[in-house]
This record gives structure tokens, C-alpha cells and sequence, in this order.
């Protein structure tokens, strides 16, 4: 049963709305009941609806939890996904007006990174990691190269404008936009022409946005652009959690809001459906550290709950098994109900994953890593999608480079140096220059040219099949082709190696298999996709029962019965740079997500000595638990309190569990 709030902002179809809300008060909610809502009693169609999420994950389960609120009835046609998903579909449509074709590739960071390395001269990754940001942060400014280049303060952006003016000839040459395009071009197509707008806000009569904190400027003017002078929308968002600063979200843009739209109607949501009273007054006392926005409160009716501990851990080893040790006795304890999904640890940074992961992996306790090194940013993985983009895009030279060389099909340096001057000579791609290598090469049987003919041929003709036949089929027809499991043996260090690797490469065969029947695209149409998939969440996972690891930014939205914040220590978090750099509201925020994605058991961890670089550090433990109300907690491990088990006792006692799990589980399948 929604409160009085929530069904007021499920009903409101008069202008814009704005619902602004702590944590677990039902904003995402909000949004899904108002889809159905305006499906079932509106009169609304699917199609003119469009819901943005903050990552593909969040999409599913909100598609999922309409199709469910609509029982049986159609939403076909409804668009639920993020705004660069969504600015994916408008290009794709629009293409021509941007002068690109259907069939653009989408370059990820590091492929954008390698163009930008390429353009530049020298310098080291520092270096190359803020001139990509420079330009991103330009384009998400809306400033072309040339206006970059009139208003340089100093010779470094002087030089930076220009690799940014030879970046953006370099994605056009290869029909590719990065990440920041599929939210630029679309908005800058609808500033320029008003038929786009004209067509595209009569298409999409409804907007609703998630998470709306923590939209960059580019985003929010996709926004405006449309829903609209009406401005037929639902945002919904908490100041609060806005940790995205660094990727040039802007808090402004809810304080814009308000001075764009002045018939602007604003909800508030004050009681929160999620975690217990003790974690609530945990989470408000150290947001009550950061300057205020908006004002809010929060309340909860789930009771007092227990406890919330804060462990004092000899080493970050011994901080890992403590949590694999909790998380055994939590799902021991609780017998038929006790779920690893209801489980999850959250840090501030991906290095933090590796002991958790093998913690678990000695316990027997099966996990999932997300917010982590993507599955798509695997070298294998890359290797395959290289193919399907050149497939899709034959412009895609990246692309063609990478395919053509892993695994080596006898094309050698010297061989792509001749194909590239060709192509450069005739303006045209890689893909074009090999079918002509009949002409560049004056001898018909040598090698480079047979094996540049044979690679182009064995494009074409993947090509053409690709665009008929089902995408499993293709895909592994074509690694069976290119002969890529005997590549990754002859690759890897060990067998074992190279198995994990094939391993990973079956499953996007068989993923990809399952994507192409289930939207019915073909193995060119899912390229895009899964370009998309890359950002912030990785592969769509099945879900199954598994404890989930994530970074904090990764885990906002959801929720979990049991969370242990790991890391707790001044220099990781808050983290050393945003210390250095006067961030630390940013980082008490991700605290405060952190903290509100418990429901009902929350362990704080903290080091008291960590290894870093070979070092033994002496970390405090961070600011942020000095910041929580003291009453509520309940120490353990440290210097006169309640100690934390030993490593050993620790051990001891979950092997004892463990062993009682596997008779229980013995005696159940004997009963069965
Ligand atoms: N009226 C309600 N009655 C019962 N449960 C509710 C109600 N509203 C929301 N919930 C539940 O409370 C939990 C939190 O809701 P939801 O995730 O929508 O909150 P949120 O405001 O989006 O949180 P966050 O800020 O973390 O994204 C969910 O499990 C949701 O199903
Ligand atoms: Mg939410």
C-alpha cells in the first residue's frame, strides 16, 4: 500500500513534478506504480512513455516490477533504460542528421583512451587520464572543439582543444561516438532543429527520471529538450546521495529545476520502508555533517533492530574472513530462509574485491562482483566484440586492427602499415583497403596478400550472414572460424588460464545466443547494446543466490538485509585524494548510500593496520564512524572493548559450520 505522498505523486499528471526524498522512501517505487498507473488508468500507451534509470541493472528490475504491477496487460513499446541507452535509440534513428550511419560503433573509455593516447605526444597515463577527461568534460559542457580552443586559459588547453578537434575527425572517419556523444549529439540535434523536437516530444508525451541527483547538465538538457516547455515529467532524487560530482553531475540542476520550470510541484517522501530505526539515526546523524540543500527527515516504522557493530580488524586478510565468517553464521542461522543475495559488501574501491573474493571463494560462499572490472573489459572479450564491431561498422578501424590480430591470422605489421597508407590515401577504411588487396599487392601469391584477401573475404561473408541468421549460430561458427580457442592455448601462461579465458568466451557465445532470440535482434543490431552494457554495471548477470561485492557508487538504489562497509579507514575512506582535494561531502554521502542500503544488519570494518605499496600502514579508522551518534554503535576488536574473533578461532569455527551445513544438506537430498 503506497502512504498519501507516494499515491499523490503517482497521480499527479498535471505539469512537472519533482519528488525529493531520503533514502528508502519509495522514489524508485514512485516511479514504477506511476508507469502502471498511467498505463492501466491514464490511457497512456506504453510507447509514449520513456523511464530513465541510472544503470541497465536498475532498468530490468523496473521493467520487470511494471510488467508485474500490469498483470498480464501489454506494455510493449515502453521504454525503461539510462539516459545513454535511451540517447543510443534517438541516434540510432537520427543517425543521418549527425552525420553518421545506423550502424555507429560505441567506443569505451579505454578505446576512446587509446585514440586520445595516439593524438597526443608522449606524456604518461596521468597525463592522458586528464586530457580525457578535459575533453569529456567539455563535451558535456556542450563546447565544440573550436569554442574549446577561443576560450583556452592556458597552453595546456591550447594543446588539449586541439587533440580534441583531431579526436572528434578520428570518431567520424570511423562512424564511432564514445559514451559522452549518445547524450551530445542527441541533445545537439534537438537544439538545431525543431522538427526533431517537434517529433520526438509528440512521440514521448511522458518522462520519468530516477536518481535524478545525479544528472550531469548534457543530461538534464536532454530532459528539458524532451518533455518540453510543458515539461511532462517525474523526477525523482536525493541531494543527499548525489555522489557523481566527479563525473560532472551537478546538484545545481535541481536548484535549475525550480527556476526552469516555476509551475514546478514538489513532493517530499518522509518515511522510509527500508531499514530499521537505528540504522536510520545513524545515517541521519552524519548527513546532518553536510551543509543542507533541501531540508528533509526520515522516519521508519520497522523497529529499533539491532545493534549496528563496528569491528576493529587486525588486517585487511583478516577483515575479509571476518565478513565470509558473518555471512556463513547469517545464513546458517537462519536455515531455509537465510539467502547469500541478502548479503552484500561494499567498499570504496575495486582493489578492495580481490581478498573478499578469495575469503568467499575458501568459504565456499558463492558471490558476485559488480562495479569491478567489467567482464567486457576482458582481453578475450574484447578480442570477439572486436569482430561483431567491424562486422556491424566496417568504418570501425579499432575495431578491424584488434580482430585482424587476435588471434594472428598472417597478417603482419608490415602488412596493416601498407593497408593503412592505402586507406589513408584513399580515404577510406581498413575494411574497404583489405578487399582491395588484389591491387595493393602486385603479387597475387604472396603471403601478406593472401592473408589480407582471406581476412576480408572471411568479413564479407560473415557480414552477410550475420545480417540473416541468428546471433548464436553466427558467433560460433565464426570462433570456430578464426580457430580462437587453439589462440588462447597458445596465448596463455597456464592451461588453467587459458580454460577461464574460453570459459569467458562461451559465455558471451551463449549470452549473446540467448539476448538475440529473447529482442530478436541479429548478431550486427546487439553491437550497440552491448557497447552499452560496459558502462557502470557490466554483463547483465542471471541472478542466483550469491553474496554481492560492489564499490559503494555501484550499489546505489539497491537494498540488502545484511551489509558490512568495509575499509572504514582514513586514506581509502574517505579516500586520500578527495582529502587532499577538499571532497570530503562527496564522500560522506557514499557513506550515507552506503549506510541506507542496509535493511536490517549493518557491520562497520576498519583495518587497524593495512598493507599498502609493501608497507605496513597504521590507518585511523575514518572520521565518518566519529561522525555516527556513539549510543548506537557496539564496538568490537578494539583496545578494551569487546575483542573481534581471532583469525584462527575464526577459521576453526566456520569449518565447524561448514561442516554442519554439509550434513544438513546430505541429510535433505537423503529425504528427497
Ligand atoms: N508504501 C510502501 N509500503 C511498503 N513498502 C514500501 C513502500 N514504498 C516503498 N517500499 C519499499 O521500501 C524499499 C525502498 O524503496 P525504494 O527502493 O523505492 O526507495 P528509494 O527512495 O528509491 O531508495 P534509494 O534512495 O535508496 O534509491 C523497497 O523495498 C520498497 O519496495
Ligand atoms: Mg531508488
Amino acid at each position: 500500500m503506497l502512504n498519501p505522498q507516494q499515491l499523490e505523486a503517482v497521480h499527479y499528471l498535471g505539469g512537472p513534478l519533482f519528488v525529493l526524498a531520503g533514502a528508502g522512501s519509495g522514489k524508485t517505487r514512485v516511479i514504477s506504480e506511476k508507469i502502471a498507473y498511467m498505463i492501466t488508468r491514464a490511457g497512456y500507451a506504453p510507447h509514449s512513455i520513456a523511464a530513465i534509470t541510472f544503470t541497465n541493472k536498475a532498468a530490468t528490475e523496473m521493467r520487470e516490477r511494471v510488467s508485474a504491477l500490469l498483470k498480464g496487460k501489454q506494455s510493449k513499446g515502453l521504454s525503461v533504460s539510462t539516459f545513454h541507452a535511451f540517447g543510443m535509440r534517438l541516434l540510432r534513428e537520427e543517425a543521418r542528421h549527425a552525420g553518421y550511419k545506423r550502424d555507429f560503433s560505441i567506443l569505451d573509455a579505454s578505446d576512446s583512451g587509446s585514440i586520445i593516447a595516439e593524438l597526443s605526444d608522449g606524456g604518461g597515463r596521468e597525463s592522458l587520464f586528464r586530457t580525457q577527461q578535459q575533453i569529456s568534460r567539455w563535451k558535456n559542457a556542450l563546447i565544440d572543439p573550436e569554442q574549446a580552443s577561443a576560450s583556452a586559459q592556458d597552453g595546456w588547453q591550447v594543446q588539449t582543444a586541439q587533440i580534441y578537434a583531431d579526436y572528434q575527425a578520428v570518431l567520424q572517419q570511423y562512424q564511432a561516438v564514445d559514451f559522452d556523444d549518445l547524450i551530445r549529439l542527441p541533445v545537439c540535434l534537438l537544439q538545431q532543429s525543431s522538427e526533431l523536437r517537434v517529433k520526438w516530444q509528440q512521440r514521448l508525451r511522458y518522462l520519468l527520471v530516477d536518481e535524478c541527483q545525479d544528472t550531469n547538465t548534457c543530461q538534464y538538457l536532454l530532459m528539458r529538450l524532451l518533455s518540453g516547455a510543458e515539461g511532462m515529467f517525474t523526477v525523482v532524487g536525493d541531494d543527499d546521495q548525489s555522489i557523481y560530482a566527479w563525473r560532472g553531475a551537478d546538484m545545481e540542476n535541481l536548484c535549475r529545476l525550480q527556476q526552469d520550470y516555476p509551475q514546478l510541484k514538489i513532493i517530499k517522501l518522509e518515511q522510509n520502508y527500508r531499514s530499521t530505526a537505528r540504522i536510520l539515526r545513524l545515517a541521519n546523524g552524519l548527513i546532518a555533517n553536510n551543509p543542507k540543500l533541501f531540508a528533509k527527515t526520515l522516519w521508519s516504522q520497522l523497529g529499533e533492530g539491532d545493534a549496528v557493530r563496528v569491528v576493529a580488524c587486525q588486517n585487511a586478510q583478516h577483515e575479509a574472513d571476518y565478513a565470509a565468517q558473518q555471512i556463513s553464521l547469517y545464513k546458517l542461522t537462519r536455515g531455509e530462509k537465510g539467502r547469500y543475495a541478502d548479503c552484500a559488501v561494499l567498499y570504496r574501491g575495486n582493489h578492495q574485491a580481490r581478498l573478499f573474493e578469495e575469503a568467499l571463494r575458501a568459504a565456499r560462499i558463492p558471490y558476485r562482483v559488480s562495479g569491478g572490472q567489467s567482464f567486457f573489459d576482458k582481453a578475450e572479450i574484447k578480442d570477439v566484440l572486436a569482430y561483431v564491431r567491424v562486422l556491424a561498422n566496417p568504418d570501425d578501424n579499432p575495431a578491424f586492427l584488434r580482430a585482424a590480430t587476435a588471434p594472428k591470422c598472417g597478417i603482419g605489421a608490415a602488412a596493416l602499415g601498407k593497408l593503412n597508407a592505402y586507406a589513408d590515401e584513399h580515404a577510406c577504411s581498413l575494411s574497404a583497403a583489405a578487399e582491395m588487396a588484389h591491387h595493393i599487392w602486385a603479387d597475387a601469391a604472396g603471403k601478406s596478400m593472401r592473408a589480407v584477401a582471406g581476412f576480408a573475404e572471411l568479413l564479407r561473408r560473415y557480414r552477410h550472414r550475420a545480417a540473416r541468421e541468428d546471433a548464436g549460430t553466427v558467433i560460433s561458427d565464426l570462433l570456430r572460424d578464426i580457430a580462437y580457442q587453439d589462440y588462447l592455448y597458445r596465448q596463455a601462461d597456464s592451461p588453467r588460464a587459458a580454460e577461464n579465458r574460453w570459459r569467458n568466451v562461451c559465455d558471451l557465445a551463449d549470452w549473446l545466443a540467448r539476448k538475440g532470440a529473447e529482442d530478436g535482434k541479429n548478431l550486427l543490431e546487439l553491437a550497440q547494446t552491448i557497447a552499452l552494457m560496459t558502462l557502470l554495471d557490466g554483463k547483465n548477470e542471471e541472478e542466483h543466490d550469491a553474496v554481492r561485492l560492489s564499490t559503494l557508487h555501484a550499489a546505489k538504489g539497491l537494498e540488502y538485509e545484511n551489509v558490512f562497509l568495509a575499509g572504514c579507514e582514513e586514506g581509502i575512506f574517505p579516500h586520500a585524494d578527495s582529502i587532499d582535494e577538499g571532497r570530503i561531502d562527496e564522500e560522506r554521502r557514499l557513506m550515507y548510500v552506503g549506510i541506507t542500503r542496509a535493511k536490517r544488519h549493518l557491520t562497520i570494518l576498519y583495518c587497524v593496520k593495512r598493507k599498502h605499496r609493501g608497507e605496513w600502514l597504521f590507518p585511523e579508522p575514518s572520521r565518518f564512524i566519529g561522525e555516527l551518534p556513539q549510543s548506537e554503535l557496539q564496538w568490537f576488536g578494539r583496545k578494551g572493548g569487546e575483542p573481534a574473533i581471532s583469525k584462527a578461532e575464526g577459521k576453526a569455527r566456520l569449518s565447524g559450520m561448514l561442516a554442519a551445513l554439509e550434513q544438513k544438506i546430505a541429510a535433505n537430498k537423503h529425504r528427497t
